[in-house]
C-alpha cells in the first residue's frame, strides 16, 4: 500500500468490517480512529479506577465525563460522522486538560495532551480555516489554564510516587496515540503524493477530473452535511458521430463539451469523466428545483451553438442527456447517488435523448435540436 508502515496498516485493517466502496485512505482513517477512540476509552477507565482508589472524587468525575465523550465519539465515528467525532474528541480533550490542570497544577507532561488534540484535528479532512479555528480554540484553553496556574503556584496534590506513575501512564498512552495519528497522516500524505506523481488526477483528453479523483473528491464532499446534486451527462449518439466524422471529431466534441459545461457551472462544481462519453457532475449546495434548472441550462446551453470539427471545416449539432440525483439528508454513499443519476440518465435516453430526468420530474428540453445534424 506504499506506506512506510504497511504491517501496522494491515494489522489495523484486520479488525475492521468496512462498509462497501471505501477508498484505502478512508479505510486507514477509519481503522486508525477506531483504535484511537478505543484507546481513549480504555485509558479513561484506567484513570477513573485509579482516582476511585485514591479517593480523588473531583478528578474521577472529570474522567467519567470524558469516558462518556469517548463513547459518543466512537459511536459517531462508526456511524460515519468521522469529522464530528474527531472534533468532539479534540475539544473534549482540551477542556479536560484545562480542568485537570486546575487540579494537578501545571506539571510538565500535560502539554502532550493538547498536541495530541491538535494532531487529531490536523488529519481531519475539513476546510483549512475551520481547522485553524479549532486548533486555536484547542490551544488557547489549556494554555490559558497553564499560565493562570503557574502564577498561582498550584502544586500536584498526589504523593510524589503516584504523581510519577500517573505521568508515566499518560506518556505511554499518548505515545501510542501520537504514533497512530502520525502514521495515519503519513498514509494520507503518501497517497496524495502518489496521486500527484502518477498524474491520474485529470482526464488527458478533456481536462475533466479523472474518475478516481472525482470519486475521492466526491466522498470528501459527502463527509459534510450540505445538499449535493449529482448529474450523469451523456453525449447523444457519439458512436454515430465517430462513425460519420471520425473519432478525432468525436474527441473534439468531448473537449468542447467540457469547456461549455465549465462555463455554465460554478467554480465549486466538479466535472469528472466517468467513462467513455459519460461525465459526472457534482454540485454542492444545489438541490430541489435549482438543480433541475441547472440541468436544463446544461442541456440547452451545451447544444446552443454547433460544435466545430475538422479544423473548422464542419460543424455539428450535438445534444446531451442528463440524469440528476439529489442527496437525501445524511446520505454518504457516492456510488449509490451516481447509480441513481445513471438510472435517470437511462430514462432520459429512453424518452428520446436531448433532455434531463431528475428524481422528481422529467425535463424535456424545449429547443428542438437535430442531434448530430451537420452544418457546412
Ligand atoms: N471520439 C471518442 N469516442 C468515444 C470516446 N470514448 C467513448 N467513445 C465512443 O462513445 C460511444 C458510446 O457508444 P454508446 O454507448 O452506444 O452511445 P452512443 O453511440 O453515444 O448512443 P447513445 O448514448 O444511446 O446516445 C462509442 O462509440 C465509443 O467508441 C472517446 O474518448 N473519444
Amino acid at each position: 500500500m506504499g506506506s512506510p508502515h504497511p504491517h501496522l496498516a494491515r494489522w489495523l485493517l484486520r479488525f475492521e468490517d468496512f462498509p462497501p466502496g471505501l477508498t484505502e485512505d478512508e479505510k486507514t482513517f477509519h481503522a486508525t480512529f477506531n483504535v484511537v477512540y478505543v484507546l481513549a476509552i480504555a485509558s479513561h477507565l484506567l484513570y477513573a479506577g485509579l482516582m476511585l482508589w485514591l479517593g480523588e472524587m473531583g478528578i474521577l468525575a472529570l474522567d467519567l465525563g470524558m469516558l462518556v465523550v469517548d463513547l459518543v465519539c466512537l459511536q459517531l465515528h462508526r456511524a460515519r460522522r468521522e469529522v464530528l467525532a474527531a472534533n468532539l474528541l479534540a475539544l473534549g480533550t482540551c477542556a479536560q486538560i484545562s480542568l485537570s490542570l486546575g487540579y494537578f497544577g501545571p506539571a510538565p507532561g500535560f502539554d502532550y495532551f493538547y498536541f495530541g488534540a491538535l494532531l487529531c484535528i490536523y488529519c481531519i479532512r475539513m476546510p483549512f480555516t475551520r481547522r485553524l479555528l479549532l486548533c486555536l480554540i484547542c490551544l488557547s484553553m489549556p494554555l490559558l489554564a497553564y499560565v493562570v496556574l503557574m502564577f498561582q503556584g498550584v502544586a500536584n496534590p498526589l504523593p510524589p510516587g503516584w504523581a510519577f506513575a500517573f505521568r508515566l501512564i499518560n506518556l505511554c498512552v499518548l505515545t501510542v496515540f501520537f504514533t497512530l495519528v502520525l502514521v495515519q497522516m503519513g498514509w494520507s500524505a503518501d497517497r496524495l503524493r502518489q496521486r500527484f506523481e502518477s498524474r491520474e488526477r485529470f482526464d488527458e483528453l478533456t481536462g475533466a477530473l479523472s474518475r478516481a479523483e472525482l470519486i475521492d473528491k466526491g466522498r470528501e464532499m459527502l463527509m459534510g452535511t450540505q445538499p449535493i446534486s449529482v448529474m450523469m451527462v451523456d453525449v447523444d449518439h457519439l458512436g454515430l458521430i465517430n462513425e460519420t466524422w471520425g473519432r478525432a471529431a468525436g474527441d473534439q466534441v468531448l473537449k468542447e463539451l467540457v469547456k461549455r459545461m465549465r462555463s455554465i457551472l460554478r467554480g465549486e462544481d466538479l466535472i469528472g469523466r466517468y467513462g467513455g462519453e459519460e461525465f459526472v457532475l457534482l454540485s454542492p449546495r444545489l438541490h430541489g428545483e435549482r438543480a433541475d434548472q441547472v440541468a436544463e441550462r446544461l442541456c440547452k446551453g451545451a447544444s446552443a451553438l454547433p460544435f466545430v470539427i475538422n479544423d473548422g471545416i464542419n460543424s455539428l449539432d450535438v445534444s446531451l442527456s442528463i440524469g440528476v440525483a439529489q442527496r437525501q439528508s445524511g446520505d454518504k454513499d457516492l456510488e449509490s447517488l451516481i447509480a441513481k443519476a445513471d438510472v435517470n440518465l437511462f430514462r432520459a435516453k429512453r424518452e428520446g435523448c436531448n433532455r434531463f430526468v431528475s428524481d422528481n420530474q422529467l425535463g424535456p428540453v424545449s429547443r428542438s435540436s437535430e442531434s448530430h445534424g451537420s452544418r457546412s
